[in-house]
């Protein structure tokens, strides 16, 4: 079987964002309550395909940098490699990253993309791949809709480019690692720091380069009134709020699993699956929060397959739907119902797992835990139980 592709995406975010007014560096604004670099961070860490990722930052960037990356998912912090510092240029700052990415295993192919272009898709990135594989030089682009004039240094026109054969490029541009590696080193030895995107340089070092379906929201924040464009999505996001509920008896045992913890205990529970009582309360929120029905609709207990399952993948599901609908979750919060066994040593572990299943920061989970007092069937030692709310935002035409 042949090695799976090594992947590697290199987001420059070195920029001083000089035409984007005032205020943090723009790479570091907020836009529908997320950092511009998060929301590229995340999406590109959630994408399969990619194995590693390396920003190139601005030495004055640490601490926002260190913010922007501790708020991120498990699972996108580590494809994270350790940042490089950028330089003067765009140019420069790509050939900073390409040095590092060829230190050790350099990877077949990679993504070079703009931090400051937060609205990339996952299937814009699948594409950027396969067009590399097929071509190994690939760049996104879509048609321009104005008429495009080429003119003098006193503004009067030379050119009308035909329209139909120009397109305006975006990022994630793609290559096969090498030969992109060698074209910046040959550029600088030639004296060049002006290209303004790899395609352009790759296109110099005589390389042929195709152009793939770019997308039309994929836009570079570059001036004051791109942000205000994407207040946009802040304000068309709607959010929602939805709680779960789940309950197991208690049988004969030597472990109960909490949260995606196994917890040694002097009972078991009675469950077809692993009777992960948080992880179905929380499962059950997030669908109800999309009003996709609830865990058995998805994961019937008549079903043989879902015997013994981990309960995590139950929850990742549901966290993929709200992803799938161009939502995020904003809180998943948990309350475990029960006299035994004690929460508190498990707390931070379950959180840990929560955010790895849903594949959000640990920061976004919330575990609590209550007896009840010795009333009732929980306080009897008869069974356990969680009640779990969750607050997801949706876009307005979706939600
Ligand atoms: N020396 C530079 C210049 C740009 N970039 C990055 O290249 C991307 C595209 O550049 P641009 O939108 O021009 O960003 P800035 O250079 O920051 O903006 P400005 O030209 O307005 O200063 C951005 O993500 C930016 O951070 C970089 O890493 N190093
Ligand atoms: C790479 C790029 O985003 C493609 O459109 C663009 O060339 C970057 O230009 P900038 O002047 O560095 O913003």
């Amino acid at each position: 079987m042949s090695e799976p592709s090594r992947i590697a995406a290199l987001v420059v975010a070195a920029g001083r964002g000089a035409r984007a007014g005032a205020g943090d560096p723009k790479q570091y604004r907020l836009v529908g309550g997320e950092s511009v670099l998060g929301r590229v961070l995340a999406l590109l860490g959630a994408h399969e395909a990619i194995d590693r990722i390396l920003v190139v930052t601005h030495p004055d960037d640490g601490d926002f940098y260190a913010r922007t990356t501790t708020a991120l998912a498990p699972a996108a912090r580590e494809k994270l490699l350790a940042p490089v510092q950028g330089a003067a240029t765009r140019q420069g700052s790509v050939a900073a990253g390409l040095a590092r990415l060829a230190d050790g295993a350099a990877p077949e192919i990679v993504l070079v993309h703009d931090a400051a272009r937060p609205f990339l898709t996952p299937d814009l990135v699948s594409r950027a791949i396969a067009a590399a594989q097929a071509h190994g030089a690939a760049i996104p682009g879509i048609s321009v809709v104005d008429t495009i004039k080429r003119v003098d240094e006193t503004g009067r026109v030379v050119e009308t480019p035909p329209r139909a054969t120009l397109r305006a490029v975006q990022t994630p541009q793609a290559f096969r690692f090498a030969p992109l590696a060698e074209a910046h080193r040959t550029a600088v030895a030639a004296g060049r720091d002006d290209f303004t995107d790899d395609g352009a340089l790759m296109e110099w070092a005589g390389h042929p380069v195709v152009v793939f379906a770019g997308e039309a929201g994929n836009v570079k924040l570059t001036h004051p009134q791109d942000f205000a464009a994407t207040g946009g999505p802040e304000t068309r996001m709607i959010t929602r709020l939805a709680t779960g509920f789940d309950v197991h008896a208690f049988t004969v045992g030597d472990h109960v699993w909490l949260g995606g913890v196994r917890i040694p205990h002097t009972r078991g529970v009675l469950a077809h699956s692993d009777g992960d009582v948080v992880l179905h309360a929380l499962t059950d929120a997030l669908l109800g929060a999309l009003a996709e029905g609830d865990i058995g609709t998805h994961f019937p207990p008549s079903d043989p397959q879902w015997k013994s399952a981990s309960s995590d993948r139950f929850l990742a599901f549901a966290a993929e739907r709200v992803r799938a609908r161009g939502g995020i979750i904003d809180l998943l919060d948990a309350t475990i119902l029960a006299e035994a066994p004690k929460v508190g040593p498990h707390r931070e572990a379950m959180r840990e797992a929560i955010a790895r299943a849903a594949d959000i920061p640990v920061s976004r989970v919330s575990i609590k835990a209550t007896t009840t007092e010795k009333l009732g069937f929980t306080g009897r030692g008869e069974g356990i139980a969680a009640q779990a709310a969750a607050t997801i935002r949706l876009p307005e035409e979706d939600a």
